[in-house]
């Protein structure tokens, strides 16, 4: 992993679009200016080797036509003194001068180790050395030996590498510059684009979107992704809903809304825990309604399950919001109630629950119930301090309640048997 940058980790060991678009510019600005410079050379030194051979025949005459006379009276001082004069004045390294029998009349030679260098790259160039006859009236009177040096072709060589340099360079540098251009344009949608996907996978929040791209081809791929995080949101959206109705169901009661047996331990367990942690006390109630068989029996099961959904209801209306009511089961509920005071609190609220239990009950076919419940309350922690004692002494005095139709009962202190209905502690 060393060497490797974070984003390179996440994104596995692939290259990066980024650094790939950078040496593919590069890459293929070199080539570009390496193949226009070696095109560039070549022809250069084409024209310019033509431009020599040329300017060497043209010396080449103009020689000849000065050193005709000379030749003619075989004049070897003046042949001397006119190769002098030209072999210095013009790019010459070697020129000599023969009669029409062959004598030597007159040489001109540089020896200088530049001169000698340059003479060599004139050699691999040029069509060198230029031999030429000397004639008079149609007569040959002489011939001409003649090499050029290769000054001005070094000079262009020269030249011509500096320029290739610098166009290199040039080459480089816009390279650089078209390489951030295209990251900028480029390189920088793709990673809004990657970052915002990457923000919508990672934190799990299926409303985001995915930004809108300069770049046509980002944008068609942006509006594919946002369809499908909507889709994917949708999907998560119905997860969660079925989720927490599944959830809901697990632990309420369908037909009347309330919690179902499986949190009344939960909810003894946190009265319990909150009562001990606070010195307090809470009340346990148990709920049964009287001859609710007979109902069913009457009117039939569905209006049986009329009455135990408008028990419920009038349960939630007699109690508080903190007050957890339980559906146990068939016809019996329980109660837990936390923050309890005193004795008579709990008593208050089992009066008002039969006050509201005692209006009769109104079914849809014009149907009208009278119906009574018994209840048995057990307070922590005078009559137990945990779920099974509470319970057990909440049942007896139930049972005790609905025996005696007292309405409801709770056990006498220190007692097996029940206290009396309305009895105080
Ligand atoms: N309609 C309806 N009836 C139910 C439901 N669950 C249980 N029951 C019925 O409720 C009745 C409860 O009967 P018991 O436990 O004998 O209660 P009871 O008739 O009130 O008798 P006591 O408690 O002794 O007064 C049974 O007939 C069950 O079939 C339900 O969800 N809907």
């Amino acid at each position: 992993m060393n060497g490797l940058t974070k984003q390179q980790e996440r994104a596995g060991h692939g290259i990066r679009l980024r650094d790939l678009l950078r040496s593919t510019q590069i890459r293929g600005i070199m080539l570009v200016v390496l193949a226009t410079g070696f095109c560039l050379t070549l022809a250069a030194l084409w024209t310019i080797t033509r431009y020599a051979n040329n300017n060497l025949e043209l010396l080449g005459r103009t020689l000849a036509y000065n050193l005709e006379a000379p030749l003619v009276f075989n004049d070897a001082v003046a042949v001397q003194s006119i190769l002098d004069t030209l072999a210095t004045q013009e790019d010459l390294s070697y020129v000599r001068v023969q009669n029409a029998d062959g004598t030597e009349l007159g040489q001109s030679r540089n020896d200088t180790p530049v001169a000698v260098f340059m003479d060599h790259i004139a050699n691999l160039l040029l069509e060198q050395p230029l031999h030429m006859q000397v004639t008079h009236a149609g007569e040959v009177v002489g011939a001409l030996e003649l090499r050029m040096q290769g000054r001005v072709l070094v000079q262009f060589l020269l030249a011509g590498g500096g320029l290739i340099l610098l166009w290199l360079v040039l080459g480089v540098l816009m390279a650089a510059c078209v390489s951030a251009r295209l990251q900028q344009r480029i390189s920088r949608p793709l990673d809004v684009l990657s970052e915002a996907t990457r923000q919508i996978t990672w934190s799990r929040n299926f409303a985001g979107r995915v930004p809108n791209s300069p770049i046509l081809e980002f944008n068609e791929l942006t509006k594919d992704i946002n369809k499908l995080v909507a889709q994917v949101q949708q999907w998560h959206e119905l997860v969660l809903h079925e989720k927490a109705e599944l959830e809901h169901r697990a632990d309420h009661d369908a037909l009347t809304g309330l919690a179902n047996r499986s949190r009344f331990e939960v909810a003894m367990q946190k009265a319990l825990l909150h009562a001990m942690r606070q010195r307090g006390h809470f009340a346990l109630l148990f709920l049964d309604c009287d001859g609710f068989k007979s109902i069913n029996d009457s009117f039939g099961h569905a209006a049986g399950d009329q009455v135990l959904k408008k028990i419920a209801k009038r349960l939630q209306n007699s109690l508080r919001d903190d007050d957890q009511i339980i559906r146990l089961g068939g016809d019996e509920f329980a109660v837990v109630i936390g923050s309890i005071r005193s004795e008579q609190d709990v008593v208050r609220v089992a009066e008002k629950i039969l006050v509201r239990m005692a209006a009769p009950i109104f079914l849809e076919n014009a149907v009208l119930i009278d119906l009574t419940i018994s209840i048995g309350i057990a307070l922590y922690p005078q009559h137990g301090d945990n779920t099974q004692t509470l319970s057990k002494a909440a049942d007896q005095a139930m049972y005790q309640a609905k025996r005696q139709r007292l309405g409801y009962a709770l056990p006498e202190p220190g007692q097996a048997h029940m206290a009396a209905a309305g009895s105080v502690m």
